[in-house]
């Protein structure tokens, strides 16, 4: 079944009562089913991917995702997220010209930055930074194909210098100056040199470029569908994006790819031991863990029961990791809470597992691995933004009133 037809089925096995008193009213008098999380529930029609988690596969536009990852630089899939296609030689072209030269860091959003303080989380920073950015874009309330296509682009450009910078605000306790984005580097390569200052090894690079295309889109995910509920009260681009990121920071969305790096931590990392020892501390942590009935972050999955569609792909690109940067006591960490977890409840890791730790050897702080899903995932939220656009309707449910009946006010 693909997640259409298993979502279709379950809302079909909990028949619901569409009976607008329930909302609020006492009156009904059938107790309709409520969907938890509206787990099951299948909202609407989308065109952007398609997630089946009966064959572990992931689709952008009919496109397998792995094949993407393996081939296609990361301006083309954007474009194809949002047009539907993959680019022409030419459209490439264009758009990655495009993104070239939008990816300043506009003075008021530095200045925004800088009034922030230096240890607040930079999920905050960069919900704000795109706050600021809504505020000063001039086709803010330009709801047009067009300029919503225009608007998708800057962001894009946009967002790696804010990311880019925070850390290096970050690392340097206040404001610094940031480093001026390259012509000459592509949308990882440049990211990666606005952070650090240095030419990245063509190994890391693709790595982080890997991570991007899979990052980009999954379906009406947690924050997606925030995006697409602001969307559908005809708010602009920016407030969907904004409320976007404020979905993405919980820890059991996006949020997971740090508390992961968080849990590798607290069993601590010791680059001077071997991956078995490594391997059975971890187990040991994950067994206590799970005995203590905690949620481990970066394990389980909404949609998939059997494995997230993206993992293989992400564990390949982790490992290149390990081997470029001799690092065999992480794999050793990531293998035995993988082991532990699947031994003990057959829980199998989730996207953000294996991008934790590979952004860690890539050398960014923990607190910057949620952002930089933001820097991709920016494709697939305005893509969903459009297309919730082009065929609106407002998402309104309803609910089931449990409070007390009425009364006189005293
Ligand atoms: C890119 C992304 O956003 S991917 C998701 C990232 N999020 C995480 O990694 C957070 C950790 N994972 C989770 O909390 C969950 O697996 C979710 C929220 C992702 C999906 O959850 P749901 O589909 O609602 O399943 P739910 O949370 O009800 O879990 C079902 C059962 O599996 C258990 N379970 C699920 N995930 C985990 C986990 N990570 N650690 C331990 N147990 C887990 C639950 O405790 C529950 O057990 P129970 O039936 O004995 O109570
Ligand atoms: O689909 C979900 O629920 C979460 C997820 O994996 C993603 O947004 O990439």
């Amino acid at each position: 079944m693909t997640e259409k037809q298993q979502d279709a089925q379950h809302t079909r096995d909990t028949q619901d009562t569409q009976d607008p008193q329930n909302d609020g009213g006492s009156g009904a008098e059938e107790t309709p089913e409520i969907h938890r999380g509206l787990a099951g529930v299948v909202t609407d029609v989308t065109q952007v991917s398609k997630v089946n988690p009966e064959t572990n596969s992931l689709l952008y536009r009919g496109y397998p995702v792995p094949q993407l990852a393996a081939s296609q630089p990361f301006e083309a899939v954007a474009h194809l997220l949002w047009i539907g296609e993959l680019p022409t030689e030419q459209e490439l072209e264009d758009a990655v010209a495009h993104e070239r030269s939008h990816r300043d860091l506009a003075p008021q959003v530095k200045d925004a930055l800088d009034s922030l303080p230096v240890d607040c989380h930079p999920m905050d920073s960069v919900r704000t930074a795109v706050s600021v950015l809504g505020a000063l874009d001039p086709a803010a309330e330009d709801d047009s194909p067009e300029a919503e296509l225009e608007k998708s682009r800057r962001l894009l450009s946009q967002l790696p210098a804010v990311v880019a910078y925070e850390q290096r605000r970050r690392r340097a306790g206040g404001p610094t100056d940031p480093i001026a984005p390259r012509e000459d580097l592509d949308h990882a390569q440049n990211l990666l040199w606005m952070t650090f200052g240095e030419e990245a090894a063509p190994e890391v690079v693709d790595a982080f470029r890997v991570s991007m295309v899979l990052y980009a889109e999954h379906s009406f995910n947690a924050s997606t569908f925030t995006a697409r509920v602001i969307t559908s009260t005809l708010a602009d681009l920016h407030s969907a994006v904004v409320g976007a990121i404020g979905a993405l920071k919980g820890p059991l969305h996006g949020g997971a790819n740090e508390a992961v790096m968080n849990t590798f931590d607290e069993i601590g990392i010791r680059p001077e031991e071997s991956a078995d020892e490594a391997r059975s501390r971890a187990k040991a942590w994950m067994d206590d863990a799970l005995a203590q009935k905690k949620k481990v972050m970066g394990f389980g999955h909404r949609v998939y029961k059997n494995g997230d569609s993206r993992v293989p792909t992400m564990k390949q690109a982790l490992d290149a990791m390990i081997e470029h940067f001799e690092r065999p006591e992480i794999l050793g960490l990531y293998d035995g809470l993988e082991l532990s977890m699947e031994e003990a409840k057959d829980i199998k890791p989730n996207l953000d597992y294996p991008a934790g730790p590979t952004y860690h050897l890539m050398g960014f702080d923990t607190e910057m691995f949620t952002p930089l899903f933001i820097v991709s995932r920016i494709t697939g939220w305005t893509a969903h933004i459009m297309e919730q656009r082009a065929a609106n309707a407002l998402i309104r449910p309803l609910s089931e009133y449990v409070g007390p009946e009425e009364r006189p006010v005293p």
